[in-house]
């Protein structure tokens, strides 16, 4: 027992100057690792938001994004939070009741009032952009349009966000935010790859924009939208078709097949057994036919479906222009478009459209749509009145119409071929948000795309960490060896005395 307690007293590692160092030592490490791992610890996620109302023709949606405040430019990514549809038609259905286009919005911006936390209210900027519906009213009637401005305007003001504006968007920016959007969120931009071109269809215009090694802005520069973004220069090819939407093509075609007046209407675009009273005034009030109302035209006309696929792309085609051309190529309407390039994501009603008929998968082949939609075209109203019960019956009667529209569109106004065709991805969402002009917009107007890359830290967080821990304790063993001549002599065997 006493020899025992011999030998520890005797152990050379306890003396004085070796505990002292290893105390010194240990707390030197575990200070060091702390500090380090303190101050470069990611700070608690505080998020920023901005809302963009996006005032389409048909309808008014609210878009919520948010993201980390503290890391904009770097790995921050801004995502969409929550979504809201403003009960009602689009804004410019308001022009001879523009206080009503205000007050629609009311119910979204009080949901938006819950989503954003009340300390970020005064901070988050709030912005509408009115596209194709007020483009058009615009032409129409400007002081109408002026009017619902200033309606949406005043609702909007009242509200606890930073009000930044409300106004229409260009075709152009319509078509280059969307393209900005989808690239975005596909993280495209950030890694400089091959972008994605987009394909936008609203109800009253459709927009096509893509980056193509074949066109540099210098043949129909009014087609060319340049950025910087990360460091890398894209100049994107957009054209925005405005009355291309399905809802003005649908008038269009109609206009077509009620020139000289008619009171029935016999249409291959609608189901056999469809018919409905339509009335002319209504069917011609927008500056896409106003010109071509028939006079005298009776007040109403019996719309009686037939369901012909092949008739209704024959009506169709008549809303394009394909023969003149300037350009050494163009899609319709003498508009230039370079060669298509790249994948491309289609949007919108393209999805809505396409995902009804059972056709996003474009590995079908081309036939095999124009199939499906034949059979679609073909099935008497009743019948699939039954079979979709629950889908909206609007909706339901112009699937057949708007499919035939879109193949058409694609193919023989865009030019995609059999062989391209795949190359289109029919899209709702892109990682939980939702495709279209509003992010794009947002972060063009909030500057959060830098045009340069952004800085790197030479390490990410846990790597740094780890390297400080390793350093501190080679720096431990090295100051232990350093101090050998001090180290008290001992022999392998317990020396008692
Ligand atoms: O861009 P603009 O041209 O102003 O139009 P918008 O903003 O109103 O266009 P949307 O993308 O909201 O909708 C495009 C069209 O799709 C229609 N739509 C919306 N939901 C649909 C659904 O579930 N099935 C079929 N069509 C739908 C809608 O009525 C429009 O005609």
């Amino acid at each position: 027992m006493s020899a025992q307690r011999e030998m520890k007293e005797k152990n050379p590692w306890h003396t004085p100057a070796t505990i002292i160092i290893t105390v010194i030592g240990v707390i030197a490490i575990v200070a060091l690792v702390t500090v380090a791992v303190l101050q470069n610890k990611p700070l608690p996620k505080k998020y920023k938001y901005g809302i963009v109302l996006d005032a389409g023709s048909s309808h008014t949606a609210l878009y919520i994004y948010g993201w980390p405040a503290e890391k904009v430019n770097d790995t921050g990514r801004v995502v969409q939070v929550h979504s809201c549809k403003v009960k009602g038609p689009g804004i410019s259905s308001y022009a001879s009741a523009p206080l009503n286009a205000g007050e629609s919005l009311k119910v979204c911006m009080l949901e938006a009032k819950d989503q954003v936390p009340s300390k970020r209210h005064q901070e988050t900027p709030l912005y509408l952009g009115a596209t194709a519906g007020m483009r058009l009213l615009n032409i129409e009637n400007s002081t109408a349009s002026d009017g619902v401005f200033q309606a949406v305007s005043q609702a909007l003001q009242t509200s606890p966000f930073s009000f930044q504006g409300a106004r229409i968007i260009s075709g152009q920016e319509e078509g280059a935010f969307g393209w900005v959007t989808v690239n975005y969120l596909d993280d495209r931009l950030k890694q400089g790859l091959e972008t994605t071109g987009a394909l936008d269809l609203g109800g009253a215009s459709t927009q096509i924009s893509f980056v193509s090694d074949n066109y540099d802005g210098s043949e129909s520069p009014k087609n060319s939208v340049t950025f910087r973004l990360y460091g890398n220069d894209y100049n994107l090819y957009t054209h925005s078709f405005l009355c291309y939407g399905k809802d003005q093509v649908l008038r269009m075609t109609l206009a077509h097949q009620t020139q000289s007046g008619p009171a029935t209407v016999l249409d291959p675009c609608f189901h056999r057994g469809y018919t409905a009273i339509k009335n002319y005034t209504v069917l011609y009030d927008t500056p896409c036919v106003s010109d071509r109302k028939p006079q005298p035209a009776p007040a109403s006309f019996n719309h009686t479906g037939t369901g012909d696929f092949q008739e209704c792309q024959r009506v169709v085609r008549n809303v394009f222009n394909f023969t003149d051309c300037k350009y050494s190529r163009c899609s319709f309407n003498g508009v230039f478009q370079p060669s298509l390039q790249g994948p491309f994501g289609a949007f919108s009603a393209y999805y809505f459209v396409m995902n009804f008929l059972n056709l996003t998968d474009t590995s079908t082949p081309l036939e095999d749509v124009k199939k499906k939609i034949t059979n679609y075209c073909a099935t008497p109203w009743e019948q699939i009145k039954e079979q979709y019960p629950h889908i909206k019956q609007k909706y339901l009667a112009e699937y057949c119409f708007s499919g035939t529209y879109i193949i058409t569109l694609l193919t023989e106004g865009y030019n995609f071929t059999s062989e391209n065709y795949p190359n289109i991805k029919f899209i709702k969402k892109i990682k939980d948000s939702d495709a279209g002009w509003t992010l794009g917009y947002m972060l063009n107007l909030t500057n959060m795309i830098p045009a340069e890359a952004p800085d790197k830290p030479p390490l990410p967080h846990g790597g740094y960490v780890s390297i400080v821990t390793i350093i501190a304790i080679l720096l431990f063993v090295l100051i232990i060896f350093s101090l050998r001549p001090i180290w008290p002599r001992c022999s392998k065997r317990p020396q008692i005395i």
